[in-house]
């Protein structure tokens, strides 16, 4: 195998400006190497070297034949130290198989009724989303081509009609092209050409162009993996998936250039965007319900591991709105302590995805199989995530294991019985479980997937089909642990724009909150054990958790009938310094640490107020 070459700096696009690090004031002074902090004058950036010295300097971009490029820690990195502060090359809204609701072009939020851009048709919140700049670059090619959208029935939200006809033409080239699967009304993969439109077009622009271009736009031959006789057959399993992601960049191709029209930007150009596109994207999600994903210069420069080092986290400036799509900044901050020599690592798809649907999506997009420490072991930190209870011996909880993470059949083997099977097949003994575990993905499947929201109760039976003994699962399964996510999510996104709007108190109070604060607890202790330290999906939980503790307390306080505070009040106060003292400690943008240390803060004050009647 070829040896990894030497290093060579990263990188990074950023932002021009921003505040002094130390006093917030407009910070014209930008370090020179890491290109993270901005500095009012030489005093101050003297003053936060102690603290900016973590994170500074601290990688270098390496490459290997296995890996591609990849980056390196060069030193000791600590917890919480900000690498990388970056605003996206290009951001799109979210593509996948579940994305199929119009998106605002602009601002890339849900709207609640679509409108339609006056010029090219594609969806908008309002005239005010057609104009911004990250619509205009496809706007004015559609235009130039001449292609709009045709115009959706009144006040409707659906786009079917539009889409009908985008069918129409798109008929036409399949029967041509012979790529594309029939598109169903708004079909998710729409999105994925606007994505890799977006990417192509971009490529042209002169200040991200040439950072764009660089980044990997298709997969290397797999030499590497030609080693044993399992790598091979892993070695053909990517190469099948390889063809399906020369499919996908054909048919942003064909739609670019033959239904849209766009035919003076060359198929290798498109190709190129698409492959950029596809291979670089990084669903950040922004904290602010938009469904962004963006393409970074520095970022998406890292591996992927299911139990990664580092994370990517929303730059929230102390005051001022929030910022507009394309112009949110990020940053890449260690998650936990990382040793000198370490590779810097990003989880690509979120752990309580099914293990299957993951390395499916892992080989389909990005073309390689993870083979970090939680993929190797088969019990994954003994949360088995993907282990179902044995019907024949499950009053001992034992639990069938996956026989090697990356099967390809799916084997399964149970600790207990020692009886083996497989998902892909059917009929037999353990099949059972399977057959009903199967069931289960299938229908959170559908819950996922679905249009309308789908309630907390639906979500509540599911659980209760799920676990043991009425179904096949354990509390940690993934399929149970997805269930409870969606169910934190539900209030979630309440609680994240509550925590974003100055003044408004983020809390959830209804009759269910005692059993989503259960869920947030239960959360946290999964993400603990695969995820743990400093990264979004716990600062949410965190969030979240908080708000619903936050409304306990309230409802607490208010049906108190003495001033003494009754023992169940102490014991949410003291649930609610835990979260915000964790909260402090992980925050790493200004506004998330003054809110956290705020509520800290509220929280004294109301133990003070209490304390007089004790
Ligand atoms: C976002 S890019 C990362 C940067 C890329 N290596 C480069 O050279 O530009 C994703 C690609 O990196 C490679 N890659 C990332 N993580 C990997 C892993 N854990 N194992 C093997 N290959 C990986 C795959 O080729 C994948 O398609």
């Amino acid at each position: 195998m070829m040896a990894d070459e030497d290093g060579k700096p990263v990188v990074t696009f950023g932002p021009k400006s921003g505040e002094c690090a130390v006093c917030g004031k407009d910070g014209p002074m930008k370090c020179g190497r890491c290109q993270v902090d901005f500095y009012c004058g030489r005093q101050h950036q003297v003053q936060h070297w102690p603290q900016h010295r973590k994170g500074c300097g601290s990688f270098e971009l390496r490459e290997s034949s296995k890996l591609g490029r990849y980056v390196v820690a060069t030193k000791d990195i600590p917890a919480g130290a900000i690498l990388m502060r970056e605003i996206p090359l290009v951001v799109t809204p979210t593509y996948g198989p579940s994305e199929d609701r119009p998106v605002c072009v602009g601002c890339l939020v849900e709207p609640s009724v679509a409108r339609q851009c006056p010029k090219c048709g594609w969806p908008v919140c309002g005239d005010a989303c057609s104009v911004r700049e990250v619509h205009q670059p496809e706007c004015a090619a559609f235009q130039r081509a001449k292609y709009k959208l045709p115009k959706v029935r009144e006040g409707g939200m659906s786009l079917n009609a539009s889409v009908s006809a985008i069918s129409l033409r798109m008929k036409k080239v399949i029967i041509m092209t012979k790529v594309l699967a029939e598109l169903e009304p708004w079909n998710p993969d729409l999105w994925k050409f606007l994505g890799a439109l977006r990417v192509t077009l971009a490529c042209e622009n002169q200040a991200r162009g040439g950072l764009l271009r660089n980044l990997q736009s298709d997969h290397s031959p797999l030499e590497n993996f030609l080693e044993s006789a399992d790598q091979m057959r892993i070695s053909a399993i990517l190469m099948v998936h390889y063809r399906t992601f020369k499919k996908d960049c054909d048919a942003a191709v064909s739609w670019i250039r033959d239904v849209a029209g766009l035919k003076w930007l060359t198929a290798e150009a498109v190709r190129r965007g698409a492959g950029i596109c596809f291979i670089n994207s990084n669903s950040c999600s922004a904290g602010l319900g938009r469904k962004e994903t963006a393409v970074f210069a520095g970022m998406s420069l890292l591996e992927h591991s299911c139990r990664p080092n580092t994370d990517v986290l929303v730059w929230q400036r102390e005051d001022g709105p929030a910022p507009a799509a394309g112009s949110t900044e990020y940053v890449l901050v260690a998650s936990r302590n990382i040793a000198r020599g370490e590779h810097l690592t990003l989880a690509y798809l979120h752990n309580f995805l099914l293990g299957s649907v993951k390395r499916r999506a892992q080989t389909l997009a990005w073309n390689f199989l993870c083979q970090c420490e939680l993929c190797r072991d088969p019990s994954q930190r003994g949360l088995h995530l993907e282990a179902w209870c044995c019907a024949a011996c499950s009053g001992k909880k034992k639990k069938a294991f996956p026989v090697t993470i990356h099967d390809m059949q799916n084997s399964w083997s149970c600790s207990g019985c020692g009886e083996t099977g497989s998902l892909d097949a059917t009929g037999g003994g353990a099949q059972g479980a399977q057959a009903q575990a199967k069931r289960l993905e299938k229908r959170l499947e559908n819950y996922v997937g679905s249009t309308a929201k789908v309630p907390l109760k639906v979500w509540e039976q599911f659980i209760h089909d799920a676990l043991w003994p009425r179904g096949p699962l354990h509390p940690t399964h993934s399929l149970v642990l997805q269930a409870k996510k969606a169910i934190v999510e539900l209030d979630g996104v309440l609680v994240l724009k509550a925590t974003l709007t100055p003044g408004l108190h983020c809390t959830i109070n209804h009759p269910e909150s005692r059993r989503v604060a259960a869920y947030c607890r239960d959360l946290l202790a999964v993400s603990d054990a695969v995820c743990p330290g400093v990264n979004w999906f716990r600062q949410q939980l965190l969030l979240v958790h908080a708000g619903v503790v936050e409304g306990l307390v309230e409802a607490q306080m208010e049906s108190m009938r003495t001033m003494r505070p009754p023992r169940a009040l102490e014991k949410l106060l003291d649930e609610m310094e835990e979260i915000h003292t964790e909260l402090t400690r992980i925050a790493v943008s200004p506004k998330h640490k003054k809110t956290s240390l705020g509520n800290l803060e509220e929280i004294a004050a109301t133990r003070n107020a209490f304390s007089v009647f004790k």
